[in-house]
């Protein structure tokens, strides 16, 4: 009822874009098994690419194709580039040092300007390459050990979990954090999961502003708890740190270091960061970075037992340009053609924020003739708009092949039929670590093993359902074999 009466309310203001009744959604959420991304993109279908629902008592603008995808990014960007503020990043630790959940403003443009002018840029990124080959090499060092000279299945996706995650910390504070002999490390790589494990749930105090108080799933409450545990053992870091330069300690400059020389950029921000926000620009870079890496990587690997063609295919290109005794190397990347289709194919079908990360309207306006009241949430359903009929043949079968033709798209955020980083302000702005690492890393595996499902599972049975968490993953992890490529060729 009371979703109803706002639905009425907003609707005086102008005409906003069409949707389903309340129950014509909660029908059909129940009919798609709690897949957002799926029944919103049937609704799409019934009530058009640029969609209104009334999830309680958040308004939600839900945007499904490629063309209002561009309409928002080159003409509505800065107005729906804020932020919707789910319960579960609420807590007494304020977000003030937050570039993912900050407003668009003067503190989002400062963190955002040091993050791509410090950390991702090319320069620092290339000095960075001998962290990347030593994370690769500890995973597949790893890998090899757990999989018993080929006689062992392993989680695949579990390997890339922790590759990507000592991979973070070593841009970050140079530390392995999943050294078996950190104790320190395994407990924020522990408290670091729980918070991306309760920060992916369903949670209904988002939907009913009654209920925010009481926070009926305790889900906040979890969040907020490890959050705060994780923040204090990366409290400790930052204090070693600081030791460590008084004691005129030499070592390669990191992020950590670029947080703790900041002295202002004499445009906008403070003079210098407080020790809670360094803790928390460090930790969420663990937060964006882990799991979007690990879920586009295990889909990868998914997709290529599925196709054992395509596997073939992308093998024998990194057998023929590497010597199978050498080791793949990020200078090699750009001989991989093939390589690097399969990525994109992945993120097309695969997008791992199949909503990007929610926007909100920041006030209102009008979108295409339609009103978009301040606060609503935007999101834009990437996954839909990747295996849109209209613009891909046949596109719900993995053919890296489309992305080898001459000028075809890329996705860093030109091409609205395919945005799996987003587009405009607040696009990824990790693409150029994550553009080296996620072919690096599958190419490692692909060139270093060949591959077999485990338990005897046929290509063709290989379970390949979506599970939406924090981030749209494997239903059931992939379990696979790894057998050397070097001694199944002496
Ligand atoms: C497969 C890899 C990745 C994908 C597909 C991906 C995708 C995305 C997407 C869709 C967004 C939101 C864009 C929007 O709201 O419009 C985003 C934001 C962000 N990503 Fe990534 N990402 C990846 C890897 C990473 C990595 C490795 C890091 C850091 C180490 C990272 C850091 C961030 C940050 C800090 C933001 C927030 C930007 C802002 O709000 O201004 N991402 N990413």
């Amino acid at each position: 009822i009371l979703t109803e009466r706002r639905q009425r309310r907003l609707e005086e203001y102008g005409r906003l874009p069409p949707g389903p009744r309340w129950w014509q959604l909660v029908t059909n959420i129940f009919q798609s098994g709690f897949a957002p991304h799926v029944s919103f993109a049937k609704l799409a279908n019934k009530h058009g690419p640029i969609m209104t629902l009334w999830l309680g008592s958040m308004t939600t603008v839900v945007i499904s194709s490629n063309e209002v995808a561009r309409e928002m990014f080159k003409n509505h960007d800065i107005v729906l580039a804020g932020r919707k503020i789910y319960e579960s990043m609420k807590g007494d630790i304020v977000n003030e040092g937050s570039l993912i959940t900050n407003q668009y403003g003067p503190q989002w443009r400062m963190l955002r300007r040091l993050c791509t002018t410090e950390f991702f840029i090319t320069s620092r990124l290339d000095a960075m390459r001998g962290v990347r080959t030593k994370c690769i090499d500890q995973m597949i060092k790893f890998m090899e050990d757990a999989g018993n000279s080929g006689t062992t299945s392993i989680d695949v996706g579990r390997f890339f979990f922790l590759m990507s995650f000592n991979l973070i910390g070593n841009l970050l504070i140079s530390k392995d954090l999943v050294d078996p002999t950190s104790d320190r490390g395994a407990k924020f790589f522990y408290h670091a999961g729980k918070v991306m494990e309760f920060a992916g749930k369903p949670n209904i105090a988002d939907y009913f502003t009654i209920l925010r108080c009481l926070d009926p799933q305790g889900i906040r409450r979890k969040t907020q708890f490890h959050v705060r545990r994780a923040f204090d053992i990366a409290g400790g870091y930052l204090r070693e740190r600081m030791d460590d330069i008084e004691n005129g300690e030499e070592r390669k400059k990191d992020y950590l270091d670029v947080l703790l020389q900041y002295r202002g950029d004499g445009v906008e921000g403070p003079s210098r960061f407080s020790s809670q926000t360094i803790n928390t620009i460090l930790f969420e870079m663990f937060t964006a970075g882990t799991d979007t890496t690990t879920s586009t990587l295990e889909w990868a690997m998914a997709e290529l037992l599925h196709n054992p063609t395509t596997l073939q295919k992308v093998q024998a290109e990194l057998r023929r340009v590497i010597n199978p005794s050498n080791k793949l190397e990020e200078e090699d990347l750009d001989k991989l053609p093939y390589l690097n289709a399969v990525i994109k194919e992945t993120l097309r079908l695969h997008p791992p924020l199949p909503f990007l990360v929610p926007h909100m309207a920041m006030d209102f306006c009008t979108m295409l003739g339609y009103h978009i009241p301040k606060e609503t949430q935007i999101l834009v359903n990437v996954w839909a708009i990747g295996r849109d009929p209209k613009t891909w043949k046949d596109p719900l079968k993995f053919k890296p092949e489309r992305f080898l033709e001459p000028n075809m798209i890329d996705y860093k955020g030109h091409h609205f039929e395919f945005i799996p980083f987003g587009s405009g302000r607040r696009m990824c702005p990790a693409i150029p670590l994550a553009s080296r690492m996620l072919p690096l890393t599958l190419g490692s595996v692909l060139h270093k093993f060949d591959w077999v499902l485990a338990n005897g599972v046929k290509q063709e049975d290989l379970d390949m359902n979506e599970r939406m968490g924090m981030t749209l993953k494997k239903a059931i992890p992939l379990k696979a074999i790894p057998c050397l490529y070097i001694k199944n060729i002496v």
